[in-house]
């Protein structure tokens, strides 16, 4: 398994830039990089990544994507006086050249292309590349919004043609939409395209109609297009973090990538001039991570726009720091997606749902009783998706986003603990370099110890002196990851029950408010959850007696197929959205008895939600199963999701338990909503 970040700068790429007075291009910096590097240094960052040099993208692999008359007119501009730079700079929509530009853009291209040797040679498992000029508006005759060689496509086509991929994922989290890269991939079904942009019904730069949600590709890349407009600014964490639940992950868990690039803009982000949104810079790690759970985290990020330049640094970091698997902070913000942000996920949901068999929870009945889709758009009022907020990047918010952003970034909680996880004496015959090196045994507990720990409150749970063993080795692990020794750990139990339960008061007793608990398997003891401090999920085969669900106990039936695994869509569409909104500040994930669930859908489970509780994660497993309790390890430690069978649509009965699920509780956990009629 591969590992190790690369980061790949070139100084040379900030010597291009504007020469004459243009208000439109005079954003697009060599700033931008130096700062992004600079503040990369600052968090020591720089020295923790595996250094990769920059070179010049050859004419050959700039061919695979541009005309060679667009090729030549680049190249001829290296001559060019000040007065023939702007006269053929006016040839393209906001783009200009400077003597040094061609050079720039080509070392742009091979920055990419380093970035994906790097990646696909198993030299490193991830990694970033600080380009400039940016890419993705070029086309393949022209060169358009500050951008001369589309780097991303081109990095595309190259790893097609080296390394004989088939199925590439471009996600595009700039706020303008990469039209140059739709229009490269719009008929290529091996290309999956995602990119969400400020749109506000086509009023917005480069204000196209194919920029829309229903521009789904054309010919055989139909349903390989998928483009998610905001129609409104002031979009924050709680509407990018929808989009992926709701679009994009299920989407991109089906196409099932062999390689994750991401078209990294940072105009998304809080404080931008051009973007005009709220999301916060921790987001950006949230997004990372999930995407390094594809691909068997092959991912390759490689910088776009972004003009504030604070923010996009910040941005960067957050970035770098998922990709070399620091715990990620909690993301802030109220987790509510605003309505127009449901409308454009309906939307897009509804246009591909012909496409996708995962997206299956969508009530789409509203749409056929629409005769054009003109209907579905609501007027176009222009205040932001949340008035209070979008004050904060008003006019004179320059100095406001930096005191903001100073003050927000300090308040950012950084867990960093000396070891990621812990856990038990682990049998003999689980292969010891296997797991990752910063697995550490814990011993364990000796009886005084335990007894005096687990005092008289919890006795009601412990029975036979063979649970209060077991107990001690649950409870020494919990312990450690209180007191944040560790991030996470694994024990073992021979009645996974009764530890969770005797674990979930512990937790409250020493302080946390908020505690999820996945519990997969038959158990018989669930704790009261009335006060709100336990959410727990319980997926299991057969219908509990009983208890049905309410908003701190929710039951999931499900017992996945045996060919396949069915369960990704209901942990992306169900679990991962419920958890997002409780905001959990300790997960624990118990494998009872009978476990209805692969041990993919676990692994999966645990990869996503790394993101939530500044990873803090205790798992207890009653199943001794040794690949289970690798893959445990494997998925706390970080090491991306493996890879298991083919994946299976859920079916409708399934669907429909969700769908049940969804309606009953989307006012309680708000991350649910992914259409705009039933959440009224
Ligand atoms: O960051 C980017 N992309 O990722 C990016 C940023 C800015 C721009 C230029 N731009 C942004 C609003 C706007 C309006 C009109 C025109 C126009 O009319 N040009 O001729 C141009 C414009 C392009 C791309
Ligand atoms: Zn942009």
């Amino acid at each position: 398994m591969a590992s190790g970040t690369a980061l790949i700068y070139d100084e040379a790429m900030t010597r291009h830039k504007l020469l004459w007075n243009d208000p439109i291009c005079d954003i697009e910096v060599p700033e931008r990089l130096s700062a992004s590097y600079e503040q990369l240094q600052c968090y020591h960052l720089v020295e923790r990544c595996i250094p990769v040099p920059a070179r010049e993208g050859s004419e050959e692999e700039i061919l695979l994507v541009h005309s060679s008359e667009h090729l030549e007119a680049a190249k001829s501009t290296q001559a060019m006086n000040e007065e023939e730079l702007k006269r053929i700079s006016g040839n393209y929509d906001s783009f200009f050249f400077h003597p040094n530009t061609y050079h720039c853009a080509r070392l742009a291209v091979g920055a990419a292309l380093q970035l994906v040797d790097s990646v696909m040679s198993g030299k490193v498992c991830n990694g970033m590349a600080l380009v400039r000029p940016p890419g993705h508006h070029s086309q393949r005759n022209a060169a358009n919004g500050f951008c001369l060689f589309n780097n991303v496509a081109i990095a595309a086509e190259y790893a097609k043609l080296k390394y004989g991929l088939q199925r590439i994922l471009i996600v595009d989290w700039d706020v303008h939409h990469g039209q140059g890269t739709q229009y490269i991939f719009e008929e290529d079904p091996s290309v999956l395209y995602f990119s969400w942009h400020r749109y506000e019904h086509q009023e917005f730069w480069p204000s196209l109609k194919e920029s829309d949600y229903d521009a789904v590709g054309l010919g055989k890349g139909k349903g390989f297009n998928i483009n998610l407009p905001w129609n409104k600014v002031g979009m924050g964490n709680s509407d990018y973090l929808a989009a992926f639940f709701h679009v994009l992950l299920p989407m991109a868990f089906e196409f099932d990538p062999e390689l994750v690039l991401v078209s990294s803009g940072y105009d998304s982000g809080i404080g931008d001039p051009e973007g005009q949104m709220n999301a916060t810079p921790e987001v950006f790690a949230h997004l990372t991570h999930f995407l390094m759970q594809l691909a068997h985290g092959k991912l390759c990020v490689i910088l776009e726009g972004g003009y504030h330049l604070r923010s996009l640094s910040e941005s960067v970091c957050m970035t770098v720091r998922t990709l070399l698997r620091d715990p990620l902070p909690q993301v802030t913000g109220e987790m509510a997606p605003c309505l127009s942000a449901i409308e454009s996920i309906q939307n897009v949901r509804a246009a591909h749902k012909p496409y996708w068999k995962w997206l299956t929870y969508e009530d789409t009945s509203f749409l056929h009783n629409l005769s054009t889709k003109s209907d579905l758009v609501k007027t176009a009022d222009t205040n932001p998706c949340r008035d209070d907020e979008a004050k904060i990047t008003d006019s004179n918010g320059t100095d406001r986003i930096e005191r903001f952003l100073e003050l927000h970034m300090k308040n950012i909680v950084f867990p960093v603990p000396p070891i990621k996880t812990a856990t038990t004496e682990l049998k003999a015959s689980a292969d010891p370099n296997t797991f990752p090196v910063h697995l550490h045994v814990v011993k364990e507990m000796d009886k005084n110890e335990l007894e005096a720990l687990v005092s008289d409150f919890h006795a009601d749970l412990v029975e036979a002196n063979k649970t209060l063993l077991f107990l001690g080795s649950t409870l020494t692990i919990l312990d450690k990851i209180l007191k944040k020794e560790v991030c996470s750990g694994i024990a073992e139990s021979p009645a996974a029950s009764a530890s969770v339960a005797v674990a979930l008061r512990h937790s409250l007793h020493f302080g946390f408010q908020r505690v999820l608990c996945i519990f997969v398997g038959d158990t018989d003891i669930m704790p009261s959850t009335e006060d709100g401090k336990i959410l727990i999920i319980h997926v299991c085969k057969k219908e509990q007696t009983g208890k049905s669900s309410s908003k701190h106990y929710v039951v999931l039936n499900w017992k996945e197929d045996a060919d396949g695994n069915d369960f990704f869509s209901a942990v992306l569409g169900f679990i991962l959205p419920v958890a997002y909104s409780y905001q959990p500040n300790l997960i624990i994930i118990a494998v009872g008895a009978n476990r209805s669930l692969g041990i993919s859908g676990i692994s999966l489970i645990i990869g996503l939600l790394q993101g939530l509780a500044e990873s803090r994660i205790l798992a207890v497993i009653e199943d001794t199963d040794i690949n289970l309790m690798q893959s445990v390890a494997k998925a706390l430690a970080g090491a991306s999701m493996p890879h298991f069978g083919v994946h299976v649509p859920p079916t409708q009965e399934k669907v429909n338990q969700i769908k049940k699920l969804r309606n009953q509780l989307q006012q309680d956990w708000k991350m649910l909503q992914c259409s705009v009629n039933d959440g009224i």
